[in-house]
């Protein structure tokens, strides 16, 4: 489940009131093993995601972050022009030993009942943090950018692209069993303009990735991605995240039987009474198809959600059975 740690879990925001800053919670290998752990001890999800951010691997190639609790986010020194792209050096992944580290860890102490999952942000929306500084509602400095400094954004986003790669690769050898790639803001974009700024990167990184880990899946998620899915399949990504706005079977007829989707349970219904919960998973993995399937929230868990609903989407997967409810639903209707 995406954001499947985090602060809608007692137990994090627990352990986030001694350890109060975020880098420290993602970068420290003992709490990134500790935070990842907690939805797996109490749900047993498939999946056990590594407890991190888009924005960690940003310092191991020249760019600060921090993350401050009401604005999210925060670069100190955006960079907008060629004279920015300086601060820029190859990523250093020794700089990142915590992530390998706790990946190595969180195999063993899951020990082949679940899958360990890595992710990465793709280069298109990394760029909106580095070029924005932080957070946006109007992507405009980065929109702006393509016109007004587009070499400058290029080097910018061949320059991510290259530390995206090598980070993947460095994951997989660590001991994720995949990795999903998140460009969470492609979707702000116009779909010729995603064509151009965003796809180009993600199928470099595809590339390299799968030259030099074939059997690993891939998936991408877009927030948004109505106006994209054909062209994501483009991309050679083995599973296309679908986020709520996207018709679960609508998303099936378009993208088709040859590859697999997520999602994508509206992440609201796990405010809803358990029952409309359980009837919408129903029929989103009714929609989905028999095969190629992973059943996923649309995005995020929201903070705030009860965890009781988180609970219950788990036992609800577990305990389907696809063709009984086929039969439950005809009878309905
Ligand atoms: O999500 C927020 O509202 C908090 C601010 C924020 C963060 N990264 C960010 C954002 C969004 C933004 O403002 O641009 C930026 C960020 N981090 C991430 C994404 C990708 C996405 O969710 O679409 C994005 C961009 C888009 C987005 O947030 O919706 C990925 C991320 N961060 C994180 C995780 C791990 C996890 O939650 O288990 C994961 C994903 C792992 C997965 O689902 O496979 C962890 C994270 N990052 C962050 C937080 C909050 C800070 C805290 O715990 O003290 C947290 C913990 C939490 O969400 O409860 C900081």
């Amino acid at each position: 489940m995406m954001r499947q740690a985090g602060r809608y879990m007692a137990i994090y925001r627990k352990l986030a009131k001694k350890h109060p800053s975020f880098r420290e919670r993602s970068e420290t290998t003992d709490l990134i093993v500790e935070i990842s752990l907690q939805p797996w001890e109490a749900f047993h999800p498939d999946g056990v995601i590594i407890f991190s951010d888009i924005l960690t691997p940003l310092p191991a190639f020249g760019v600060p972050f921090d993350i401050e609790e009401v604005r999210g986010p925060v670069i100190q020194t955006p960079i907008r022009s060629e004279e920015g792209l300086k601060v820029l050096h190859p990523i250093d992944l020794d700089k990142l030993n915590f992530v390998g580290d706790s990946l190595k860890i969180l195999r063993q102490e899951v020990d082949g009942k679940a899958a360990v999952l890595g992710f990465v942000g793709a280069p298109w929306t990394i760029a909106t943090y580095i070029v924005e500084g932080g957070t946006t509602r109007t992507y405009t400095n980065i929109k702006s950018m393509c016109h007004t400094a587009p070499h400058a954004l290029r080097a910018l986003l061949s320059h991510i692209t290259e530390a995206i790669a090598e980070y993947v690769v460095y994951q997989v050898k660590a001991g994720a069993h995949c990795v999903q790639i998140f460009d969470s803001w492609g979707g702000q974009l116009p779909p010729h303009m995603w064509e151009l700024w965003s796809k180009p990167y993600i199928n470099e990184i595809v590339g390299i990735v799968k030259k030099k880990c074939p059997d690993i899946p891939l998936v991408l998620y877009i927030n948004g991605n109505g106006g994209l899915l054909e062209k994501m399949k483009g991309t050679g990504v083995d599973v296309i995240g679908l986020d709520w706005t996207v018709d679960m079977a609508d998303g099936r007829r378009r993208l088709g039987d040859d590859i697999s989707i997520q999602g994508n349970v509206d992440p609201a219904y796990l405010f809803s009474p358990l029952s409309a919960l359980t009837d919408e998973i129903h029929r989103v993995v009714k929609c989905a198809g028999p095969r190629g399937h992973i059943l996923n929230l649309g995005h995020g868990v929201l903070v705030g959600t009860p965890e009781d609903a988180v609970a219950r989407f788990f036992d609800v997967a577990r305990s389907f059975n696809f063709d009984s409810v086929e039969e439950k639903s005809k009878v309905v209707v």
